[in-house]
């Protein structure tokens, strides 16, 4: 029986030990260890299937965590975490008080810096390797990007500086032409000539056989034989390098997935001093044909699944039995059902047309949607000068990655009072993804911003109707923001009808306590003041405000005048600066005496776990909405 080898490694040291004919087991056992894992546990399995041997080679060539690794997105990092100490808990992988979705300095020395949104890894690598030459320390550094990723903005902005630094660092440009979605855009495109060019190809491998016969004839002819493939590759790929015009070396590309041809290669790149770029080819989802056959699906695992079959498994809360749809396909089917009749509509993602369900758009109406690639930046602005030109547009950004574009929403949209209307989707803690894409700061961020509309539906009638509303032009920016997951309502689709901006509901009437909710978590709300009057007897007011901005002062008045002892805000985000404090400035205005108590994301960044898990903690699920209400009510 073969010793499990995998099983023998407690940090890359050990890998280290191995012979290089040994790694391809080690590959095949960490393989299936994700595959299993994921199978228990669901999480970005195809990205990670996809870079076992490149994961593999690197902490062999490299020593880490001397050598800094660093991972961009990170959702690609499982085997980096099996293999540097954490397989025996890797179980715990996205739970709650468990081990993170991506790579964390606090979780691990050897996760080099902390990720989740793309782009991010060139520009810290960059920063790495700087402070370590400033140091004078031979620490090598590496950055491993996708070609996803490389369609984000800040990975030009780093490799732009780099040209100029020289300094040493290796970008390794992991290519699968996919995103979460097939890539987009030139970037992908040029990427994809490249590693297609047959002529370049042949060439590319005679030329590295050469260069690599050569290894004993010293650095001047060495130097000799790359000039020459520069050079012939350049002419073959008749344009020049995009990233030798960069002043980065470039090698490649070369097969992802030869563990013992690409640790052959890195051994060779530590000898060559300054910015030098490795453009490997891999497969998202090897090894795993479901995967392989459906990329965009297994992205993310879509639940436990069967290794053999792929298979999902049905559990009590996906069966088929009649239940509310998922706000992101909300949007998605009205979006489509507005655009049959406003031909003004045009419908913008950056890059996540299966996760904002702009894909149902981008079906009905492919010339008039679009997907910008990993650029939330550009979508913002590409929006506004879309607005500028009569059309109306549905720019849908996940709420923490419109945090990378907000001086585009000030300059560019609410400047210039255009007709934009934002749909942030993941408008608060998503869960699993953790501390950096929960999207809790965007009615705090947004609401200083003159000329905003921030809206934030409590279901899925009030997200249609809000789409009904801002379709029209004179609006000027609107962002309208939702969670991830489902609504409540089973018959989500209603007859739209026009909201009035800045216009509340009441929807219940009580005494002595008025709870103000914003969007979804109205409906926790809801049930904890059922319970509440079952239990004790007590009808308090509650309104769903609708929106943060502007704010109805109309029930502001009312309360302030209306003799209630506190005053309870409820929201999915931060409660400074949030929907609470626009609230509590708006009572002070009206010389409120009595208490506010505002619920919601504490100050402080939040951890991954379930939705309902992180709800409980920050205590604004409905036990949570519950014991402060009795809380208060003991002090009535
Ligand atoms: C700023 C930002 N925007 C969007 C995302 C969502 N996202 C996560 S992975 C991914 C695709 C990444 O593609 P690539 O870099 O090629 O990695 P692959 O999954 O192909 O290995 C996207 C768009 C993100 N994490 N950060
Ligand atoms: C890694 C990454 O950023 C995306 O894959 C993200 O995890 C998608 O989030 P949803 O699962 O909420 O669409
Ligand atoms: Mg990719």
């Amino acid at each position: 029986m073969e010793k499990n080898l995998l099983y023998s490694i407690q940090s890359p040291s050990d890998l280290r030990e191995l012979k290089v004919e040994e790694l391809r087991q080690v590959c095949a056992e960490l393989r299936d260890f994700i595959l299993k894992s994921n199978a228990e546990n669901p999480g970005h399995l195809g990205a990670n299937l996809g870079v076992v041997e490149l994961t593999v080679a690197l902490h062999y060539v490299y020593n880490t965590p001397f050598d800094r690794l660093i991972w961009d997105v990170g959702h690609q990092a499982y085997g980096h975490k099996i293999l540097t100490g954490r397989r025996d808990e890797f179980h715990t992988n996205r739970k709650f008080k468990g081990l993170c979705g991506f790579p964390s300095r606090e979780e691990s020395i050897y996760d080099a810096f902390g990720v989740g949104h793309s782009s991010t890894s060139i520009s810290a690598g960059l920063g790495m390797s700087v402070g370590t030459s400033l140091s004078g320390e031979d620490r090598k550094v590496v950055a491993v990007i996708g070609d996803g990723s490389m369609t984000g903005g800040m990975a030009f902005e780093g490799l732009n500086n780099a040209a100029i630094t020289k300094s040493d660092i290796l970008v390794v440009l992991n290519d699968n032409q996919m995103a979460i979605d097939p890539n987009v855009g030139g970037v992908s495109q040029y990427l994809v000539n490249m590693s297609t060019s047959t002529a370049y190809n042949k060439l590319r491998n005679d030329v590295w056989n050469l260069l690599g016969s050569m290894n004993s004839f010293g650095p001047k002819a060495r130097k000799i034989v790359h000039q020459t493939q520069m050079g012939l590759k350049s002419m073959l790929l008749r344009s020049s390098n995009l990233f030798e015009g960069l002043n980065f070396r470039y090698f490649g590309p070369i097969d992802g997935h030869d563990t013992e041809n690409m640790v052959r290669i890195m051994e060779d790149l530590k000898r060559i001093k300054g910015p030098k770029l490795l453009h490997v080819i891999t497969k998202k989802g090897k090894g795993f044909k479901p995967a392989e056959d459906d990329q965009t699906k297994w992205h993310a695992a879509p639940g436990r699944f069967d290794t053999e079959t792929g298979l999902v498994i049905k559990t009590t809360t996906n069966k088929e039995e009649k239940s509310p749809i998922k706000y992101q396909d909300v949007f998605g089917e009205t979006i489509v059902e507005l655009s049959m009749k406003n031909e003004n509509i045009v419908g913008i993602t950056p890059a996540m047309p299966t996760g904002c369900s702009m894909n149902k758009m981008m079906r009905e109406f492919p010339e008039r949607s679009f997907d910008v690639g990993i650029a939330e930046q550009h979508a913002v602005t590409f929006s506004a000068g879309l607005a500028c030109e009569g059309k109306m547009p549905f720019c849908n950004i996940y709420s923490s990655f419109m945090q990378r574009a907000y001086d585009q929403v000030i300059h560019d949209v609410a400047l210039q009072k255009l007709d934009v209307t934002f749909f942030l989707d993941r408008g608060g803690l998503v869960g699993a993804d953790g501390a950096t894409h929960h999207g809790v700061f965007d009615l705090a961020f947004l609401r200083i911003i003159p000329n905003m509309t921030i809206a934030a539906p409590m279901d899925e009638w009030e997200l249609r109707d809000m789409m009904y509303t801002y379709q029209d032009f004179g609006y000027g920016p609107v962002s309208i923001r939702y969670p991830r997951g489902k609504g409540v309502r089973v018959d989500w689709k209603n007859e739209m009808h026009k909201v009035a901006p800045g216009v509340g509901r009441m929807l219940r009437q009580g005494e002595k306590i008025a709870v103000l909710s914003l969007g979804h978590p109205g409906n926790f709300v809801s049930e904890a003041l059922d319970q509440i009057e079952i239990s004790s007897g007590y009808q308090f007011t509650h309104y769903d405000m609708r929106y943060v901005k502007p704010l109805d002062v109309n029930i502001i008045q009312q309360i302030a005048s209306g003799n209630y002892d506190y005053v309870v805000t409820v929201e999915d985000g931060v409660i400074q600066g949030g929907f609470g404090s626009a609230v509590l400035e708006e009572l002070s205005l009206f010389s409120y005496k009595g208490g506010v108590i505002r619920l919601g994301v504490p100050d402080h960044f939040v951890e991954h776990g379930t939705q309902d898990d992180l709800y409980r903690v920050c205590e604004f699920d409905v036990d949570g909405i519950k014991n402060k209400l009795e809380e208060l009510i003991s002090k009535l």
